[in-house]
């Protein structure tokens, strides 16, 4: 996997971003800033509703915030001139296919658009992924349109993909071949990728990095592995809890129901080698920083 260029600039800057639907209730983003280097590959995680697709959508400026700015190659994402408009990759949540038209047609009509139309790409994944090039899209199966989908974003070899629950409706091999797919020819080649997904062991294998959605702010972002390894469950006596992560810095992720007297906390910072007997430590998995973090 191609290290991200961190020096870079960055392919998308986002600033102060807030957005609402009802403007009498809470805004779904509120404030938000996020900043995505060439190169990286990022799971964007967040419970149902807590606006990943909101997000993604204002990302690609196909919504309107209220306030804050969204800049995708250095331009203004509802304003963006052809040559980036055809730089960017995007599988919505639902099929927005042409039902009427065969993947065949669609495809031709897509291919006018792209200056960098793969179509040998385009001819293999249809044939691995037994698509019926000349039947109407309408009648084909819920998986097999987001497979063409996914093709469709594809084909052009975009400089930055994003893909919003892009494996929903695949089965278990589908999802295999999909995840082969991006790790091999998509990642491998610098593309910048965003990937919302509530399967969790798939973001394990393609996403370095994990970005968690809550209170309509990106409230972490992280390369995964490292994440991982300085995140602990640390329980015991209160007070020695409390001391043990103020004297190694640790950040406080959460603190979670214990016994009386006692406190348990997800703690995230570098961990000295001697431990306190007298403190539980436990690992923690990516399930366990969803639940915590979003
Ligand atoms: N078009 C819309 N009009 C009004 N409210 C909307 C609209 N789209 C989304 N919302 C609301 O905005 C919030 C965020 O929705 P969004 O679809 O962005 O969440 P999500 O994180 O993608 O959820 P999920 O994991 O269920 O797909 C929800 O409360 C939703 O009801």
């Amino acid at each position: 996997m191609n290290a991200p260029l961190l020096h870079a600039a960055p392919q998308v800057q986002i600033d102060g971003l807030t957005l609402a639907y009802d403007k009498k209730a809470a805004p779904v983003l509120r404030g938000l800033d996020w900043t995505l280097k060439p190169g990286q590959v990022v799971g964007l995680l967040g419970r149902n509703g807590a606006g990943k697709t909101t997000l993604l959508e204002a990302l690609l400026g196909l919504r309107e915030p209220q306030s804050g700015t969204v800049q995708l190659f250095g331009q203004a994402a509802n304003a963006l001139d052809d040559a980036a408009r055809a730089r960017i990759g995007y599988v919505p949540q639902g099929s927005d296919l042409f039902e009427n038209l065969t993947p065949a047609q669609l495809l031709a009509y897509f291919k006018a658009f792209y200056p960098r139309w793969n179509q040998a790409k385009v001819d293999g994944l249809m044939a691995r992924w037994a698509i019926p090039a000349d039947q109407a899209i309408g009648k084909l199966s819920g998986g097999q349109q987001q497979r063409l989908s996914i093709i469709r974003a594809l084909a052009h070899e975009p400089d930055l993909l994003i893909l919003d629950e892009p494996v929903a409706s695949l089965d278990p091999i589908g999802r295999r071949d999909f995840l082969r797919e991006l790790v091999d020819h998509v990642i491998n080649r610098g593309t910048t990728v965003v990937f919302s997904t509530h399967i969790l062991s798939d973001l394990e294998r393609v996403a370095f990095n994990v970005a968690f959605l809550k209170d309509g702010q990106i409230a972490l972002q992280s390369p995964l592995d490292e994440l991982l390894e300085q995140t602990r469950r640390v329980t015991g006596e209160a007070t020695a809890v409390a001391a043990f992560a103020k004297a190694h810095q640790l950040a406080t992720l959460a603190s979670q129901a214990a016994q009386p007297g006692q406190s348990r906390l997800v703690l995230r910072g570098s961990w000295p080698e001697a431990l306190p007997e007298a403190l539980l430590l436990q690992t923690v998995t990516l399930d366990d920083l969803f639940e915590v973090l979003t």
